[in-house]
């Protein structure tokens, strides 16, 4: 297992920066993705690694060692495309041997390897098969299994499940989840789907224009995100604007919002006492204004079934306008009077300390 260090890692091409300084350290074994919308330097980033790409200045290092001037071939990578980029003349079984063949494996060793990772991703019976008589989720295990064959120090995998469709993707995450963690290697995944990342990683680097806007455990980027910005990406958002009234003395700050006072702890100061808190539409309860609980009133303005959640539109009295996402235990209607309540350890005030 190798560790990844990553530092002031910068790209230019041309006057474009698409790179701008990074900085990420992958512990051995740790699954990371790179996520972050389209152009934000993911792929650049990726490339950077494996050696297809120079960079134009600071330093990748495997296991302490800088691999900046190290060419792609010797650098150990397995990497999979979305364009799984089989060779198609070549059987699934031709296909692993040739990287094994190239490092001039012998035969039996070959034959061996081939047959225990075509094992590893359930595809022993298709060693005879052309990439055309496959599906694209086969061909995508073939492309993991290719990657894998050569028993590489690191597994770079480059939107692998962009091409498949929504049903086999999330199967898809959990295969590769499992598998990396059986092989135990060195991961970094990119993609600009949130849930794949959010799901599969132990850490999640989020970026926007080739910089990092936060890197951390995917609970800590939901629950406690760096920034508005980061905050939309991950998921849906109710943004509210929260006035402090007071501190205590254990440095808890008492802040005045449209779902009345709230708690929170470490808060940055602003100095005319403004913050902004994000709440998300999962962590909103929802009861009959009839039942008469303790909360805040409002009524739904608009409802979305999707199976298994109900979407919510609301508008408090106060005329601030909310997100609510919950099981379709209870159903409202549009018009219906509601108390809403919310548990108030699900506020986070952005600027916080996590
Ligand atoms: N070969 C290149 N020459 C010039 N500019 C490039 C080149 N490759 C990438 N870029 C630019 O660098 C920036 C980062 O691109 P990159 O492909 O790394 O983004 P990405 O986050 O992977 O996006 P996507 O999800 O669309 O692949 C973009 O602005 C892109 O236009």
């Amino acid at each position: 297992m190798t560790e990844v260090s990553i530092e002031a890692l910068t790209k230019h091409y041309g006057a474009s920066l698409a790179v701008n300084g990074i900085s990420v350290k992958i512990a051995k074994g740790e699954f990371i993705s790179l996520l972050g919308p389209s152009g934000c330097g993911k792929t650049t980033t990726l490339k950077m690694i494996a050696g297809f790409e120079d960079a134009t200045s600071g330093a990748i290092r495997f296991d302490g060692q800088d691999v900046v001037h190290v060419p792609a071939e010797k650098r150990d990578i397995g990497m999979v495309f979305q364009s799984y980029a089989l060779f198609p003349h070549m059987t699934v079984a031709q296909n692993l041997a040739f990287g094994l063949e190239m490092r001039r494996r012998p035969k039996r060793e070959i034959a061996e390897r081939t047959a225990r990772v075509l094992d590893m991703v359930q595809l022993s019976g298709y060693a005879d098969r052309y990439p055309r008589q496959l599906s694209g989720g086969q061909q995508q295990r073939v492309a993991l299994a290719r990657a894998l064959v050569i028993e590489p120090r690191i597994l770079l995998l480059d939107e692998p499940l962009a091409n498949l469709d929504a049903k086999l993707r999330e199967e898809m995450r959990v295969f590769i989840r499992d598998l990396q963690k059986r092989v135990g290697i060195t991961t970094v995944y990119v993609t600009h789907d949130q849930a794949e990342a959010m799901t599969m990683s132990d850490r999640v680097v989020v970026m926007f224009g080739g910089q990092i806007a936060q890197y951390g455990a995917p609970a800590d980027i939901y629950d406690r995100p760096a920034s508005l910005e980061v905050a939309q990406f991950v998921g849906q958002v109710n943004i509210l604007s929260g006035r402090l009234l007071s501190t205590e003395a254990n440095d808890i700050s008492i802040i005045d919002t449209a779902l009345g006072t709230v708690r929170i702890g470490n808060m940055p100061r602003s100095p005319d006492g403004a913050v902004t808190l994000v709440l998300r539409p999962e962590a909103v309860e929802l009861f009959p204004e009839s039942a008469g609980q303790m909360g805040t009133p409002a009524t739904i303005t608009a409802s979305y079934y999707s199976g298994s959640l109900i979407d919510y539109r609301l508008a408090l009295d106060s005329g601030d306008t909310m997100n609510v996402q919950t099981f379709p235990r209870s159903r409202f209607s549009p018009g219906d009077r509601v108390t809403v309540k919310v548990d108030g350890d699900r506020f986070w005030a952005l600027g916080a300390a996590a």
